[in-house]
């Protein structure tokens, strides 16, 4: 089990970039595995998570060609090129694949049985399961169909129209790959918008799309062409930069290259709204995603509130945004966030708990978080839990606290962020 230790430091200066975005290097080599044609995909993010992406389509028999840990050819033959896998399809950690590929096997005509890590099995899959089953599709597991492990019989499907509960783009992309390959048409309405990766990247790959309002709608029958994919700087890995910046005295730092895709930059708009001397500048657009720098200074900060639908925009950054707001005049609420509870872990009670043990004051809410500020911060042990984004908030809060912070089971980071610590020890 790894241990990284990160100590109270100053004047965090440079110029730097974090490793690419996860939700578009998944997409990157699904879409490249179901195109006709080679799909070139430079900046992707070599982490734990979208490893088991490329792992699970090598199984179906997708030759993926890893020319650099960032570099990658995708062979795609199009969907009838996926085969029939000889094993297990093993996601690990990873709510995107297994949520997405489900979208693709259900489709398909053959047999799989899909498992994860003890984080996967106890996350809720009846949420694309049940509108899948509703499409025609045979899926089976656990307290049925709700936990991996799954088995599914991919055969016809039939389009649908379905209102999501939840704003979340695994389900949306679920629903429109399997969508691509039913009868007729699919439509998803969600209560807000979630990361639009997907319908960015579906179009690039030739996919017509339709979107009125929260709502999204394919025709099914469409082929994807393999395309060039140039992935952008992770802007939930540049959070935990953004938080270092912020919070240790004397600082400046620049992150290039980030994405900005809109759905994804809620965190720079709470942190503005926190008083961040924070500036973007916007440099272009990469396969259809906004990409520029993000400057963020050392600041003074006043507590905010953040609920609704700038959740959706900011759901993985809940964290960091806590550790942040320990350090903020007054008394920040986050609410309406209660999908925090079934991510890698309950990241609610998982970051109250852990924030707690370095002296912040921290209250856990059905749907979110209370956080009183400013409190030093003592520091001390804290533990991940096997979650990459507690792991690394933790880290970033020792860089503030008097003794630091050794955070235990370490190695989670590596799910999204690899190179973290040594990132970290270069400013
Ligand atoms: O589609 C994606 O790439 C993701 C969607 C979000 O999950 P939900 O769809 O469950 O909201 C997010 O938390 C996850 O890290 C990545
Ligand atoms: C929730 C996350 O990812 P996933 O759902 O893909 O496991 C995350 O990266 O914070």
């Amino acid at each position: 089990m790894a241990v990284i230790q990160t100590e109270k430091r100053k004047g965090l200066t440079g110029s730097v970039r974090v490793p690419g975005d996860k939700s578009i290097s998944h997409r990157a080599v699904m879409f490249g595995a179901i195109a006709k044609g080679t799909t070139r995909v430079e900046g992707f993010l070599p982490g734990a998570d979208c490893l088991s992406t490329i792992e699970c389509f090598r199984r179906m028999g997708v030759t993926i060609h890893t020319h650099s840990p960032t570099s990658l050819q995708v062979e795609g033959q199009g969907w009838d090129g996926l085969r029939e896998p000889g094993s297990f399809l093993d996601v690990g950690n990873s709510g995107t694949t297994i949520r997405l590929m489900l979208g693709i096997l259900t489709g398909r005509p053959f047999w799989s049985t899909v498992i994860g890590d003890e984080s996967i099995a106890r996350r809720p899959m009846d949420r694309v399961v049940k509108p899948l089953r509703q499409m025609g599709a045979r899926v089976d597991g656990r307290r049925d169909g709700k936990f991996t492990p799954l088995g599914v019989r991919g055969g016809n499907l039939q389009g649908i129209r379905f209102e999501s509960p939840v704003a979340s783009a695994q389900v949306k992309s679920c629903l429109l790959l399997a969508g691509l390959q039913a009868a007729g048409t699919t439509t998803i309405a969600e209560p807000s918008l979630s990361r639009d990766h997907t319908e960015r990247m579906l179009r690039a790959f030739g996919v017509e799309l339709q979107r009125e309002g929260y709502a999204v709608s394919v025709q099914g029958g469409q082929s994807l062409v393999a395309q060039e994919v140039r992935v952008p700087g992770d802007i939930s890995s540049a959070a935990f930069i953004m938080a270092a910046a912020l919070l240790v005295p004397d600082s400046k730092v620049t992150i290039r290259d980030v994405g900005l895709n809109p759905t994804r930059t809620g965190i720079i708009d709470a942190l503005q709204a926190m008083g961040a001397r924070l500036e973007v500048e916007e440099k272009g657009e990469w396969c259809g995603e906004p990409v520029g720098d993000i400057t963020v200074r050392s600041s003074e900060l006043q507590s905010t509130e953040i609920g609704g639908d700038l959740i959706p925009r900011l759901i993985d950054e809940i964290p960091i945004l806590a550790v942040i707001a320990s350090q903020a005049e007054g008394t920040t609420v986050i609410k309406d966030a209660a999908e925090l509870k079934v991510k890698e872990t309950n990241r609610i009670a998982v970051t109250a708990q852990e924030l707690r043990k370095l002296g912040a004051r921290v209250e856990e809410t059905d749907d979110g978080l209370i956080i009183h500020g400013p409190s030093p911060l003592t520091g001390g042990e804290c533990d991940s839990h096997g979650d990459h984004r507690i792991g690394m908030a933790m880290a970033i809060a020792g860089l503030i606290a008097d003794r630091g912070c050794k955070v235990h089971r370490a190695e989670a980071i590596d799910v999204s962020f690899p190179g973290f610590e040594a990132l970290l020890q270069q400013l």
